[in-house]
């Protein structure tokens, strides 16, 4: 992830005809520097009442595939609003956030989850699988009206094998391990083959080890699929195996941090 954005990247984007992952490497992202979303002067405020709180005061990102980047900071400091903008489940007040060279700002919403959906997967602390269906339906959720069921299923089960669960297709949640659900989670996150992953505590319901695996996962995933990975977390530990810690005090980036290779963390 690249926080800091020079004029040499500067561009005008042609128009992508999707935002996924099959548009790799489009026109739009080569000319962007290959960035799948960008962030410039991004400002957002929320109204209520009579207050207006500016959760974001003008900050520029960018997200590269393979990318691997933790966001940290006080409560408060604005995360979760930097998360929603990453996530295209919000748009900035002032400034823009482009996904593949397109400003979200410009969709319908109806594009924007559409869009949302082919390019981006999330991951959350509480796994949010759903205790009724098996492993296998949960990873196939998110393409339940699919026209193709068929190869759904093939993709949903390569997807389980993937991340370790080839012996685990028709559990119920609760018969797996909170690693495990994590690891359905995830594979059900990549369903649509997304260039983005945004986890959200995804190591805070669990122990070390188990953690150190889903981190694991998410290196294997980086490296083979070149996957972006933006996650928030408290796990300081979490942090050091980013490439870059981003660290959000009162809506503004204090501190872009160093490399691990450079041994120190913003966290
Ligand atoms: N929907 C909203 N309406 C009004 N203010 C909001 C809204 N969402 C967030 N805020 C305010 O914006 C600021 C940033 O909130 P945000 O949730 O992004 O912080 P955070 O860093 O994720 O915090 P935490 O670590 O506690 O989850 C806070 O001052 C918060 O009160």
């Amino acid at each position: 992830m690249r926080w800091d954005i020079s004029d040499s990247e500067e561009a005008e984007p042609t128009e992508p005809a999707e935002a996924g992952r099959e548009d790799l490497p489009s026109d739009a992202a080569s000319l962007a520097g290959d960035l799948i979303l960008r962030g410039e002067d991004v400002t957002k405020e929320y109204q209520t009442g009579t207050q207006t709180v500016r959760a974001l005061k003008g900050i520029d990102f960018g997200i590269a595939p393979s990318d691997f980047v933790a966001i940290v900071g006080p409560s408060g400091s604005g995360k979760s609003t930097l998360l929603n903008l990453l996530g295209l489940l919000d748009v900035p007040t002032d400034g823009a956030v482009s996904l593949r060279g397109q400003d979200v700002s410009t969709f319908s919403d109806a594009d924007r989850t559409r869009k949302r959906k082919r390019a981006i997967g999330f991951v959350f602390q509480s796994f949010y699988l759903i205790p009724t269906l098996t492993a296998l339906e949960n990873v196939e959720m998110p393409r339940m009206l699919d026209k193709t069921p068929v190869k759904t299923r093939e993709r949903a089960k390569t997807l389980l094998q993937r991340v370790g669960l080839g012996d685990r297709l028709d559990h119920y949640p609760d018969e797996l391990s909170g690693g495990q659900k994590q690891r359905v989670a995830i594979a059900r996150s990549l369903i649509n083959d997304p260039a983005l992953l945004l986890a959200d505590e995804p190591t805070g319901n669990l122990d070390r080890d188990t953690g150190d695996e889903i981190l694991a996962l998410f290196d294997e995933l980086r490296a083979e699929e070149d996957v972006a990975i933006v996650t928030v977390t408290h796990d300081a530990y979490v942090a050091e195996e980013a490439d870059r810690v981003v660290n959000l005090v009162d809506g503004v980036i204090e501190d872009t941090g160093e490399t691990a290779a450079d041994g120190g963390h913003g966290a």
